[in-house]
């Protein structure tokens, strides 16, 4: 059997930074060139990055991805790398732009795929399922390819694939089978989600069953905007056999001799069972005809040379773990792609800037995060000593900028009472942080999770002030996990738990006036946080929830507190995605809406 050494590029690209993008996949090639690789795959839109959303419709970028990839395979031959295949993703087009009278949006536009080989663009394939679930919007944006590239590459028929077609049965798989393909290159923008990786290997599996073939899978690494990619990229054969897995969230070349068919399977043999359709939003297409494009390399590719490459199967995490690197890793590339040297946020002492806190410390270092404490007269000692005692175990920038003077200045100015007079006190710290800002130039953090925005517990213009929140996605009994695992980590690790034990232990509280418990307005969270699951990731209904054994008067006034506090969620902060359904692109409601469940 024909033995080929495959490199995985699982690599970060940034969005619109076409230059930089192509450099980093001559720097990652000539890695792979070293370890002896003799193709090396890129993730899917790796030349312009992803998502590009309307970028896709500016002739401009179109134009410049399509000479970046036809520059890049000329610059890969004067390094002297012309003899590896590179296959990357970049943006085509073929039809009339989106911008001619004849024109809808996405015509034209292809989500495409080259292999790069002696100086030229060898082949090329257009993505055939285009994903318009969730957060992704490609019918909108591309056209759907109607062939399969196979190009044969030494003594191995080999297909290239993107993304979305490995997530839906039928199409350019069942295509690669017809085929009798050796192997199927699949490269990747796969936005991470919480157990994601449990679904991705069985899919892998599933589809390298129905291809007959083995399957390479590369995802990218890195934050955009509310989106992280967390890699995971595999080596799966044709009987489901897991050869090679990179870990998550990092950087990685993932290098791996496979020994592949040069003619695998009975054209004529139908899929192995279990190779049905899947997603993981249940959405699922036909089974599709494709034509296949036969391509024949004008250069041989470069002989196997050294020993074998392995490159191994990393562990899995716990949950915990892998949404912090998540966090951690979204926030840093939001800093970092956005220009910033730093960040501020306030802390409360509480367990929501604790955790904020602490993964900002993560991301960037503690010397690129300020703390700033902000006592009114409703804050506790334990509140102050908390937020001091957090500043001293992670070594952040910490300052104290007490409000109450501040506070007083508008109510001797304006009669002001009761909520007013609160929220008065969340907006003057909103000023204070957005004063430091401007000032100092930090980037605020603004610290609402995930349960406090779908209930609208939090003041507009005030503690929900800033330009990214790490929690937005995160429920609030998700946050407490979180600290008691970054606390029992460090332990592990002999190293400072950052998070204070008082700060996990108390009860929550806005402290905006005497007293005040998150309790006095909102049920316990574990109670909370599995209604709002239900209705927000699950679509449930009133009935549905209540028939789950939810209280019938509690069931509708969270839904009623959820229904109304739309307009603060489409005001709010952009943060990181962790789960199948996080506010915003994944979850789009009218403002206006007088659709109220049940009751
Ligand atoms: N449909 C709509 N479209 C656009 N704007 C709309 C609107 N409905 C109200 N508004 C505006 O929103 C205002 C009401 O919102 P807002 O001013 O925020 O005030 P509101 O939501 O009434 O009060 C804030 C709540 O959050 C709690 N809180 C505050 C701070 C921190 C925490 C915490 O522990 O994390 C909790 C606080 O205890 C209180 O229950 C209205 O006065 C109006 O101006
Ligand atoms: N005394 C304070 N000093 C500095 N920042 C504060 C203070 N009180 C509130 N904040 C800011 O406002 C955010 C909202 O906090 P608040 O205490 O009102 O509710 P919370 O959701 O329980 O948050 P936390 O768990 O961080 O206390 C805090 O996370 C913090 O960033
Ligand atoms: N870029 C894509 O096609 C991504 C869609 C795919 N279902 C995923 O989440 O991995």
């Amino acid at each position: 059997m024909p033995s080929l050494r495959l490199a995985l590029a699982q690599v970060n690209s940034t969005v619109g930074d076409i230059p930089g993008n192509a450099a980093a996949v001559r720097r990652w090639t000539r890695r792979a060139a070293d370890a002896g690789a003799q193709l090396v795959a890129f993730p899917e839109m790796m030349l312009t990055g992803y998502p590009i959303e309307d970028l896709v419709f500016r002739d401009s970028l179109v134009a410049a991805s399509r000479a970046a990839v036809r520059q890049l395979a000329a610059d890969l031959a004067a390094d002297g790398l012309g003899d590896v295949a590179v296959v990357v993703g970049y943006v085509d087009a073929d039809g009339p732009a989106p911008t001619s009278a004849d024109a809808v949006p996405g015509s034209g536009r292809r989500d495409a795929s080259a292999l790069l080989l002696g100086g030229e663009v060898a082949a090329t394939y257009f993505k055939h399922h285009l994903p318009n679930y969730g957060v992704f919007d490609e019918d909108r944006y591309f056209e759907p390819g109607t062939s399969l590239t196979v190009v044969r590459f030494g003594d191995v028929d080999v297909a290239l694939t993107v993304c979305e077609d490995l997530w839906q049965a039928g199409g350019p798989f069942a295509a690669a089978r017809r085929a009798r393909v050796g192997l199927v290159v699949n490269i990747n923008a796969s936005p991470y989600e919480l157990d994601k990786d449990d679904v991705r290997l069985p899919l892998v599996r599933r589809r390298a069953a129905e291809a007959g073939a083995t399957v390479a899978y590369v995802n990218m690494i890195g934050g955009q905007d509310e989106l992280v990619f967390d890699g995971d990229s595999m080596i799966v054969t044709a009987t489901g056999e897991l050869l090679t897995r990179a870990g998550q969230f990092t950087e990685e070349l993932l290098v791996h001799d496979v020994e592949v068919e040069a003619d695998p399977v009975d054209a004529a043999a139908p899929p192995a069972p279990g190779a049905s359709a899947e997603s993981l939003h249940g959405e699922v297409r036909g089974d599709d005809d494709l034509t296949i494009e036969r391509v024949r390399l004008a250069v041989a590719p470069r002989p196997l040379t050294g020993g074998p490459a392995d490159g191994g199967i990393a562990e899995r995490v716990t949950d915990e773990a892998e949404i912090w690197s998540a966090l951690t890793l979204g926030l840093h590339d939001y800093v970092e792609k956005n220009g910033f040297r730093s960040v501020v946020l306030g802390l409360s002492g509480g367990i929501d800037s604790a955790v904020v806190a602490a993964i900002a410390v993560d991301a960037l270092g503690p010397q690129r995060v300020v703390g700033v404490s902000m006592p009114s007269g409703y804050s506790s000692t334990h509140s102050r000593d908390d937020a001091a005692d957090l500043a001293k175990r992670t070594g952040l920038d910490y300052r104290s900028e007490p409000i109450q003077p501040m506070v007083d200045a508008f109510l001797a100015n304006m009669s002001l009472s009761g909520l007013a007079v609160e929220n008065l006190q969340a907006r003057v710290r909103g000023v204070i942080l957005m004063a430091l800002s401007n000032q100092e130039g930090h980037l605020v953090l603004t610290t609402g999770n995930k349960s406090e925005l779908a209930v609208g517990y939090s003041t507009l213009y005030g503690d929900s002030v800033g330009g990214f929140n790490p929690l937005k996605d995160v429920p609030k009994t998700m946050v407490w996990r979180l600290a008691k695992w970054r606390n029992s980590d460090a332990a592990r690790r002999g190293g400072e738990p950052p998070i204070p034990e008082n700060s996990i232990t108390k009860p929550p509280s806005a402290e905006l006036r005497p007293g005040q418990v998150d309790t006095d307005s909102l049920p316990d969270y574990d109670v909370l946080d599995a209604i709002l699951s239900g209705y927000i990731d699950g679509d449930r209904g009133r009935d549905d929830l209540i028939a789950a054994g939810h209280d019938a008067a509690l069931v509708d006034r969270v839904l009623r507190m959820v229904d109304i506090a739309e307009y603060k969620r489409r005001q709010s902060a952009p943060g990181t995605k962790i789960s199948i359904k996080a506010f915003g692109r994944d979850r789009r409601l009218p403002i206006t809406n007088r659709f109220r469940e049940g009751a």
